[in-house]
């Protein structure tokens, strides 16, 4: 049975807070939330694959419905099939939404397609019958891992938020299962920011362990500076320390910070995660690597990143991706990264895990659910229902 794309749809929603990080606020934050619609009927449903982008860019309705969408229900259903002609090849919709682009300025873009790309995905695994993570791991000769580590990102600046409700915060990771939690910093003055650093790793103890994410805003300086007071802690790590494509300042700074430093959030194709391994000191052993699939043309492209990461000596396991979506849960258990980021209590519905699961020891079991999962997920999939209907 043949099966086609009848209807791409976009509708952007708001995923706004009052928090702050070193560099933007979220009041107006969006996201772009897609279904791809297929004639594909399984269990007596059509089979509709659904994605959204990730907190930070914001949502991509020009581009999706203008141009991406169009490209997809414009070319012919059999171009878009895999050899047995049974499901969709995502390969072959990933060179159709691309065609007619040219190389390099990557952002924006990549954020539109990687959308597509998630809908896309989940279409797939929901034809063949079984949950993403199965199918990737089959794909390519592994064996799933379905318990795949998690940790709690928040600690963002907050009006009128002083260090007992960071403390509280922190503490709440701890009593929901979490045993690393990530705090902002860079949005205060230094002093200040220790003061909050030490709050934390009081109120955490030996329970947890600490990581803090500067997003991009310190010069070569200020990033010395402070990788001068943090190496004094025993922190998980330090997070994108500088602008996201300045690779000499990472590299500079891995000679000032001998414990884990971690980047790639803002990095959105394989050329660019290329860059950053070649050029910016990051160190096989003991750093982090943090490319999103849902910001960066999605997972046929966070594939080829996997690629370039193994050509240079990298372990998959070395990746946590941003953005705390189910998407990366499923290419961490299918895959074997090392785990993935969660909020907790920010972005909702869209990160988080389905219903029911529970953050243990620091880790979640992914359920067999198929496609991604958002079914198993009931706020999420009220959203996600109401644009397919
Ligand atoms: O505050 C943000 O933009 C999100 C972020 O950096 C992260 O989750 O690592
Ligand atoms: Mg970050």
């Amino acid at each position: 049975m043949s099966v086609r794309i009848v209807d791409v749809r976009e509708v952007t929603k708001p995923i706004s807070s009052p928090i702050r990080n070193a560099y933007i606020d979220f009041t107006k934050m969006t996201t772009s939330l897609v279904a791809v619609v297929t004639d594909a009927v399984r269990d007596g449903k059509r089979v509709v694959g659904y994605g959204f982008n990730s907190n930070g860019r914001y949502g991509q309705g020009g581009l999706i419905r203008e141009r991406f969408a169009p490209r997809l229900l414009e070319a012919d259903p059999k171009t878009l099939l895999d050899s047995s002609g049974g499901n969709i090849d995502p390969d072959k919709a990933w060179a159709t939404l691309m065609s007619n682009e040219k190389p390099g300025g990557h952002g924006e873009r990549s954020v539109a397609v990687g959308t597509i790309d998630m809908a896309i995905w989940d279409a797939v695994a929901k034809i063949a019958g079984k949950p993403l993570f199965r199918l990737l791991a089959e794909r390519h000769n592994r064996t799933a891992d379905p318990r795949v580590f998690v940790y709690a990102a928040g600690g963002y600046y907050y009006p009128g938020k002083d260090l007992s409700a960071l403390r509280g915060e922190m503490r709440g990771y701890l009593d929901r299962g979490y045993n690393v939690v990530k705090m902002k910093i860079g949005g205060a003055s230094i002093a200040e920011d220790q003061e909050r650093i030490e709050a934390v790793l009081k109120e955490i103890g030996n329970r947890a362990q600490l990581a803090v994410d500067a997003n991009g805003r310190f010069d070569l300086e200020t990033g010395i500076a402070y990788a001068k007071m943090l190496r004094e802690y025993p922190l998980f790590w330090y997070e994108e320390v500088g602008d996201p494509l300045d690779f000499q300042l990472q590299a500079a700074l891995a000679e000032f910070y001998p414990g884990p430093m971690a980047t790639g959030e803002n990095l959105f194709s394989h050329q660019d995660a290329r860059n950053l391994i070649r050029y910016g000191g990051m160190r096989p052993d003991r750093d982090w690597l943090q490319f999103d699939c849902a910001l960066s043309y999605g997972l046929c492209e966070y594939l080829r990143t996997l690629d370039v990461l193994k050509t240079h000596g990298w372990s998959p396991s070395r990746c946590i991706p941003h953005g705390g979506h189910q998407m990366s849960l499923n290419i961490a258990a299918g895959l074997g990264l090392g785990g993935n980021e969660s909020y907790p209590d920010l972005f909702q519905p869209y990160g988080g895990f389905p219903d029911g699961v529970r953050v243990e020891n620091g880790h979640i079991t992914m359920p067999d659910l198929p496609g991604i999962g958002f079914e198993g997920k009931s706020d999420l999939y009220t959203e996600m229902k109401a644009l397919a209907s």
